[in-house]
């Protein structure tokens, strides 16, 4: 069954009746009823060909039956009623042309992988369902009662180090203290990240939990090579969100949009990956994926992955446990090296 983005729109005007097609609003996987869910119900009616989101929501959806007369059966039988198989929803359904293909947005041709193996960039692990629903409220309670440090679009607070967004640094001599006792349970259990056999490289020592309203991402960087080390963890709570790596060929320790002024040539052109992380997952950026790959989390709000629209949720909260570097970086990445430019 084909679930991309559709060539189908709601109608304007008159309806049109003999076609096998609806557009049925009210329902999709941005209010909890995935594609298959509707598919089993528009499937009593006859044979379904096709389902399609009919726009960014994912409350809005397209189902392409074989038969006109199937269309036509669905609609007298669901439109204006609540459905108790689809959660009890009220469906609002009108039959539905289909249009000219329309000009599919850069960003939407990316594919977005499910899981690190798909997505195979040396380094990048994501490991799903890293903590329990009930471990995710506590962490969220317990951030939430203590004070959030405005920035001018999301919420951030520092633990063990301050991070000084001015510098893309940390004042290594300014120890805040040791990380909170609620997150000493994921400290622990980071140390059992599979995959890693240096227990030592894995202990952390400073936390940044960033909250972002929906809509709100992060302009691709590279964490500063010169101030923590190579093992970052970062644990998605509350929310989803896409995160998009970016390898510039000829690539440089600078953000590129700092970069970009000296020659935009040199960064028009890369290679662009995207992952779902989805609430309660933790991915660790390692060796080539930390030091190599800028990540980028896309300012949108909602995400296409698999055909299927995904909603961003009014927030996403990320904890990211890293350990503040002693010394000079020395990694093999050295164009990308704030401890090694030239
Ligand atoms: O929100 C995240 O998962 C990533 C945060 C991040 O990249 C950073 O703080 O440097
Ligand atoms: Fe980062």
């Amino acid at each position: 069954m084909n679930k991309v983005q559709s060539r189908f729109a709601r109608p304007k005007g008159m309806d049109h009746e003999s076609s096998s097609n609806l557009y049925v609003a009210n329902c999709g996987p941005a209010v909890g009823i995935s594609f298959d869910n509707i598919e089993s119900v528009f499937g009593t009616f006859g044979k379904v060909i096709g389902i399609y989101a009919a726009d960014e929501t994912g409350t809005r959806v397209i189902v392409c039956f074989h038969e006109v007369s199937a269309a036509q059966a669905a609609f007298k039988a669901l439109n204006g009623s609540s459905c108790s198989d689809l959660g009890g929803r009220t469906l609002h359904i009108r039959y539905s042309i289909s249009q000219p293909p329309q000009k599919v947005l850069g960003d939407d041709s990316l594919p977005v992988s499910l899981l690190a193996s798909e997505l195979a960039i040396p380094g990048i692990y994501l490991e799903h369902e890293f903590i329990t629903l009930k471990e995710e409220q506590e962490l969220l309670a317990e951030v939430d009662t203590r004070p959030w440090k405005r920035l001018s679009k999301r919420r951030v607070q520092h633990y063990g180090y301050e991070f000084l967004y001015a510098t893309k640094n940390v004042d290594s001599k300014q120890f805040l203290g040791e990380l909170p006792s609620f997150v000493s349970h994921i400290v622990k259990k980071i140390m059992l990240f599979p995959g890693l056999d240096d227990d030592r490289s894995k202990q952390v020592d400073q936390l940044t939990v960033n909250e972002y309203p929906s809509g709100v991402g992060l302009s691709p960087h590279i964490d500063t090579h010169s101030a923590f080390d190579e093992l970052i963890f970062s644990l998605s709570l509350a929310g989803p969100c896409i995160m998009e790596f970016r390898r510039y060929p000829q690539g440089t320790w600078h953000a590129p949009a700092a970069a970009i002024g000296n020659n935009p040539q040199q960064f028009s052109n890369f290679t662009r990956k995207a992952i779902f992380l989805p609430p309660r997952s933790m991915l660790l950026m390692s060796g080539e994926g930390r030091y190599a790959w800028h990540h980028y989390i896309p300012h949108h709000k909602v995400d296409t992955v698999g055909g299927h629209v995904i909603k961003r949720s009014s927030r996403r909260v990320s904890f990211t446990f890293r350990k503040v570097r002693k010394g000079p970086c020395c990694c093999e990445y050295r164009q990308y090296c704030d401890s090694q430019k030239s």
